[in-house]
């Protein structure tokens, strides 16, 4: 009973990122980035520590803009007028992936570029 639970909660799961990743045009952005970054990781060869720093960086944007995503979802839902709260709320919550966006950035050129200097 209880491991079936949890296996509907894991399609539950599943369902959800196949929702945003089919409707939400950022998080398809952002899941093409993730590609790129790990095609061009396996051809540079990064070590365990640099794949350990890239995927947590990868999962603060999507998770991020997963939650970002939700809050917009609840916002328009039970405010779907113009609102002040709403603005500050959305705001705020798309400020959060844009923080998590230039951490990505950054650490991406970190990592990279000395790589790439090094095989040059
Ligand atoms: N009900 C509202 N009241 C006041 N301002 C709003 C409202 N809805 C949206 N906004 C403003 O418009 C901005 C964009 O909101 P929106 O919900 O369209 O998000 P988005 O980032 O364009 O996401 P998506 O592309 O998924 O629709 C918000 O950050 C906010 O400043």
């Amino acid at each position: 009973m209880k491991g079936k639970r949890r296996k509907i909660g894991f399609r539950y799961a599943w369902d959800g990122l196949k929702e945003i990743a089919s409707t939400e045009s950022n998080f398809q952005l952002h899941l093409i980035s993730t590609v790129i970054v790990i095609f061009f990781g396996i051809i540079i060869g990064l070590s365990n520590v640099e794949w350990a720093i890239i995927m947590l960086t990868i999962g603060l944007v999507l998770i991020t803009e997963m939650i970002n995503s939700s809050i917009e979802k609840v916002m328009d839902y039970v405010q779907p007028e113009i609102h002040p709260a709403v603005k500050h709320i959305k705001d705020v919550s798309a400020g959060a992936v844009l923080i998590a966006a230039i951490i990505a950035v950054v650490v991406g050129i970190m990592i990279f570029v000395p790589r790439i200097i090094e095989l040059m």
